[in-house]
């Protein structure tokens, strides 16, 4: 058996994100972030789980610069970062064609190139055939894979999602995991995402970071023990994934958060 070690280029890089001691004090005085010291490895998928008013929002909000820490530092070692909120946030009078290429366009990229890039990016989300539907004749869950999709547009390192399948129903909810795991194969997106959904942090994350309040801190990093491969048969839900299910749920004091 072989005893040599695969060289991963991207170890050598570092991590895309870092948080050293970083914490926040927000102008009313309230502590919502005590010292956080997190690291988001570059091409992983990293989860934010945690009880509601934890911080998660405002540690996503640092990481994309629209909160500076109080003290402490956040690294982000790219601009190229993409922004995804709970609602799809779609303009209703243009067609999905039209959204997915806004953002490409608010940046000047060129009128070929940005519809090559928003083709690409509606095919890669299973959108394709709907480019000329308007958000109204679309369903919650393919309004998301718009949504999705516009913020692929500028071709993002880093993904930053807050709770971006939260209001979706089961089913959608799953098969939009599916396609994040399924843009994160095909390439390979840094990607930050806050959920309230334990086991959705466990089936998508290379790593879960438990969050706590009082004031909001991450209590533990865990690191998948089955994360997510290159290989989408690779099972989602085996038993280590269900036992640190199970661990993490233990710490936050049930599965009810
Ligand atoms: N701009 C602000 N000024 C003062 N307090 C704020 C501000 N933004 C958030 N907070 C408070 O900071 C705490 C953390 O909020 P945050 O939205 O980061 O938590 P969260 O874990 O994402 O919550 P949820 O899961 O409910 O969305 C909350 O108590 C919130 O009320």
């Amino acid at each position: 058996m072989s005893t040599a070690t695969v060289h991963d280029p991207a170890a050598d890089l570092g991590p895309l994100v870092d948080f050293d001691g970083a914490d926040k004090v927000y102008n009313s005085g309230f502590r919502a972030l005590a010292p956080i010291d997190l690291r988001l490895p570059r091409s992983e998928i990293t989860a934010l789980v945690g009880p509601s008013g934890c911080g998660k929002s405002t540690l996503l909000r640092m990481a994309a610069g629209l909160t500076a820490p109080t003290s402490g530092t956040m690294n982000r070692r790219t601009d190229r970062m993409s922004y995804v909120f709970q609602d799809p946030t779609l303009l209703a009078w243009r067609s999905i064609r039209a959204n997915v290429e806004l953002v490409a366009r608010l940046q000047g990229v060129p009128r070929a190139e940005r519809r090559e890039r928003a083709q690409k990016a509606i095919d890669l989300v299973g959108l394709q055939g709907f480019e000329k539907s308007y958000p109204r004749e679309l369903s919650g869950g393919m309004k998301m894979r718009a949504s999705l999709a516009r913020s692929l547009t500028s071709d993002p390192e880093l993904l930053l999602m807050d709770e971006p399948f939260a209001a979706l129903d089961e089913f959608n909810r799953e098969k939009m995991g599916a396609e994040l795991l399924h843009l994160w194969r095909t390439r390979q997106v840094t990607v930050m995402f806050v959920t309230h959904s334990i086991p959705e942090a466990v089936r998508l994350g290379h790593q879960v970071a438990v969050m706590g309040t009082g004031p909001g801190r991450v209590i533990e990093v865990f690191r998948s023990p089955s994360p997510p491969t290159t290989d989408p048969a690779a099972p989602r839900d085996d038993a280590a994934l269900r036992e640190l299910r199970t661990e993490i749920s233990t710490m936050l004091g049930g599965a009810g958060i």
